[in-house]
């Protein structure tokens, strides 16, 4: 589903850009354009050139930039980045800090898309860092064809900091904002499998180079880390800023702040079929989650359901046998599940469940054994073609016996209201894109498994789902009545 309708109320890509009025000014859009025999213009999205050149062109004609994106490099996607810098504005408005604005950019990129927005829109004064010297070089031209020398400056950071080094040797500069797009992965593997499976693949291609997307403990360590280092620098910026690319990440980081008795507020980042969440802290005066509120939706989610396992018969008491069973139930109810951190004795877990396979296990069972009495009745009857097709095609065993389950190892249906109610938010809103139909998660949750004094502690957060909390609940109780 499209998450345009929530991106930020001046974000000038919530009218997706005309892209015929693109061909007409840009031979090189026109290049990777097509037109369809409605007359349609579009262009192949999992094309890294022709991402790249759809952003330079956008650069362009929205904001006067000429600007130059190595093709090893990440390509920015616009409506995100503007989505970042939107935020910020609100942040500093709502701090009332609106003159000669200063703030830092860390790991600025090849194309310096912070900077040059920051520049250009709002003439803020930006320092950019960067890590890797090729994109510091490029970024510098970058700047500099584009005249923006007096706003921009970029420090190459060779240090195994990320804003220590800023400060050192009785440096007190102060900034307004720091603002960060962190590198998301900790490895090749990770950054490989990036996606869940239970996830549609991503509509885009993949654009950057390792050195831009890995670091050291992916992004959840990197923001710890400038979180830390923020901690010795509290008068050198108001508000500290960062991107994440995982809801896990902001939950963990959120936590971390609360612990700490930082002041925080969060938002969504929504735009195309991705959503990225922002985190901002500061140490200063500032009431920010009362300033400028988290979005609603995400407010909305976090009281967590927590259950304490009993003891297993014939298994030890550990959370490492807790998730034993557990992973075992899940790959019954056919939830995905990806472990997201493993520390001493905690563990949390992504979980999706594409299907409600846990309601009416009774009724289902009955269902099947119906279902299965019926299809011996049909063999021994040996009756006409369009039965016998119909042992060999689930979804016409589903036609005839419009009630019943198919058990197989990649289709669970049931007629619950959930799965109704994910068909017809997709019919309405994309009757063409059928596909998505499978991948709108029933429930999407964080699950943390830890122990406390002597009890094992299942934590469950519901995060996103057509079914609601009370999917989750239902969760629950199904791994209540399972636990034996
Ligand atoms: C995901 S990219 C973001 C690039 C750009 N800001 C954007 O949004 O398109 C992360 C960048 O951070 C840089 N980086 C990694 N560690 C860094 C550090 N400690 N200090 C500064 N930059 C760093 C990487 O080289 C990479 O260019």
């Amino acid at each position: 589903m499209s998450m345009n309708k929530y991106m930020h109320p001046r974000n000038i890509y919530k009218i997706p850009p005309d892209f015929s009025k693109l061909v007409k000014l840009y031979n090189d859009f026109a290049t990777v354009a097509k037109t369809g025999l409605s007359g349609k213009v579009s262009i192949d999205f999992k094309n890294p050139n022709s991402l790249r050149v759809l952003t330079k062109c956008l650069l362009k004609s929205d904001f006067n930039l000429d600007v130059i994106i190595p093709e090893d490099k990440l390509v920015p996607t616009l409506p995100l980045r503007l989505n970042y810098i939107l935020w910020l504005e609100d942040l500093l408005a709502a701090m009332k800090l609106t003159i000669d604005i200063k703030g830092i950019d860390i790991g600025t990129g090849a194309c310096a898309i912070y900077p040059l927005l920051a520049a250009k829109k709002n003439k803020w004064h930006i320092l950019g860092t960067e890590t890797d010297k090729d994109s510091i070089k490029i970024a510098q031209q970058n700047i500099d064809r584009n005249q923006l020398q007096d706003c921009v400056e970029l420090s190459h950071n060779s240090t195994g900091n990320i804003i220590k080094q800023l400060f050192i040797n009785g440096n007190d500069r102060k900034f307004h904002f720091s603002m960060c797009n962190p590198p998301f992965y900790s490895n090749l593997q990770e950054l490989c499998e990036s996606r869940s499976p239970a996830r549609p693949p991503p509509k885009n291609g993949f654009t950057g180079s390792p050195q831009e997307l890995i670091t050291e403990g992916g992004e959840l360590e990197f923001c710890r880390k400038i979180i830390k280092e923020s901690r010795d620098h509290e008068n050198n910026v108001i508000v500290y800023t960062t991107m994440v690319g995982h809801k896990y990440t902001l939950a963990e980081l959120i936590q971390d702040l609360q612990a700490d008795g930082i002041k925080y507020t969060h938002t969504e980042f929504c735009q195309g079929h991705v959503t990225r969440w922002g985190l901002a802290w500061t140490y200063q005066n500032y009431d920010i989650y009362k300033l400028v509120p988290p979005r609603e939706k995400l407010r909305k989610t976090r009281t967590p359901i927590v259950y304490l396992l009993p003891e297993l018969p014939n298994a030890v008491y550990t959370v490492e046998e807790a998730f034993k069973k557990l992973s075992y139930i899940f790959r019954e109810l056919n939830i995905d599940y990806k472990v997201m951190e493993k520390r001493g004795h905690n563990i949390s877990v992504d979980l999706i469940a594409k299907t409600n396979t846990w309601s009416n296990q009774r009724r289902k069972r009955r269902l099947q054994k119906r279902l299965q009495d019926e299809i011996k009745k049909i063999k021994t009857d040996d009756v006409c073609d369009q039965n016998m097709n119909a042992k060999s095609d689930p979804g016409a065993v589903l036609n005839l016996f419009p009630d019943s389950i198919v058990v197989n190892n990649s289709s669970h249906s049931d007629n619950n209201e959930s799965n109704n109610k994910a068909l017809k938010i997709n019919g309405n809103e994309e009757t063409t894109h059928n596909k998505e139909i499978q991948y709108t998660p029933v429930v999407h949750a964080l699950l943390k498994l830890f122990k406390k004094d002597k009890d094992i502690l299942l934590q469950m957060e519901f995060y996103e789902g057509i079914a609601g909390k009370q999917g989750l609940h239902q969760i629950v109780q199904y791994i209540k009545n399972n636990w034996k």
